[in-house]
């Protein structure tokens, strides 16, 4: 479906060899699993939130991922930092407007991130479809809105903002604008295990720090690999528990082979 060295499975190769330093402003909950899928996944991930360095530390960092999911003043002082200094340094960044529809803070919070234009956008059906202005059913963090729903939402965005949009769910999509790619795979069980999401978000960043030439097959590589071994974890028919870690031992076992033989990738 895609050029050789740009198929899922040659962009985690990649990215294992380079093993890219991606700065992580991400949430109080999200901040150990995203570490340790990032650690698995071959990257290497720095939880560094402070507005007294989050700027310098995007200047040294290969990508940044900004997540809002428990947002504070001083923590947007730091994200609007890093995402001006990712900028500056042509660095690709990552955002994750987390439940940005429940408050006139994250909404502000949100708008002002948007205007640092963030090289890829990724959030749950419920949050790209408030993005685009739609009414959306979402509760909290959490979707209640089928990723089909969102899909012209996820294009309007990524034209509005020429970014790569990524709305998340059972059947996952990506959108340039002016490209579309659906992602099957994955597991119901994967929305009951807390800020799966938000690390998803962050390992879009490693992606794209080793490919900052081509965000979109970057983030249908991160993506790919969560629905590979998710589906793959599935099959112990297990519970949320055991989910978490046995997937983190599946993201480390995963290798491009892998990934390119199980991905169900299809572009539109
Ligand atoms: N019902 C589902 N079936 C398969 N995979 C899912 C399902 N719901 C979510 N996922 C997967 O879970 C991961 C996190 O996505 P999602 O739950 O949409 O994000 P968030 O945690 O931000 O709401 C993604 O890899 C997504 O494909
Ligand atoms: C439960 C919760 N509360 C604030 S942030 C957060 C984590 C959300 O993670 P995800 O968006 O990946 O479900
Ligand atoms: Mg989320």
């Amino acid at each position: 479906m895609m050029k050789d060295d740009r198929s899922p499975g040659s962009m985690l190769d990649a990215m294992r060899a380079q093993k890219p330093l991606v700065q992580c402003i991400t949430n109080f909950v999200a901040m150990n699993i995203a570490a340790n899928v990032l650690l698995a996944a071959g990257a290497s991930p720095a939880m560094v939130h402070a507005e007294e360095e989050a700027g310098e530390f995007a200047a040294i960092s290969a990508a940044l991922a900004v997540n809002i999911g428990t947002l504070s003043p001083s923590w947007m002082n730091g994200m609007r930092a890093a995402a001006a200094s990712a900028g500056a340094s042509a660095r690709p960044w990552v955002l994750d407007p987390v439940a940005h529809y429940a408050t006139t803070f994250r909404k502000r919070a949100v708008a002002d991130l948007l205007a640092l234009r963030p090289t890829i956008i990724r959030g749950n059906a419920s949050e790209i479809i408030a993005l685009a202005g739609g009414e959306s059913r979402g509760q909290g963090v959490d979707s209640r809105d089928p990723v089909e729903q969102a899909e012209a939402a996820a294009s309007q965005i990524a034209s509005k903002y020429h970014a790569v949009v990524a709305v998340t769910g059972e059947v996952d999509f990506v959108t340039d604008g002016a490209r579309g790619c659906r992602i099957e795979g994955g597991s119901s069980l994967m929305p009951q295990v807390t800020a799966l999401g938000c690390s998803l978000t962050c390992l879009v960043g490693a992606f794209a720090a080793s490919r900052p030439d081509a965000p979109f097959e970057a983030t249908v590589a991160a993506l790919a690999m969560f629905a590979v071994a998710g589906e793959e974890v599935a099959r112990a028919d297990d519970g949320p528990g055991s989910f978490s870690w046995r997937f983190l031992d599946a993201l480390a076992a995963i290798d491009g082979a892998a990934i390119d033989k199980n991905a169900r990738v299809r572009m539109l």
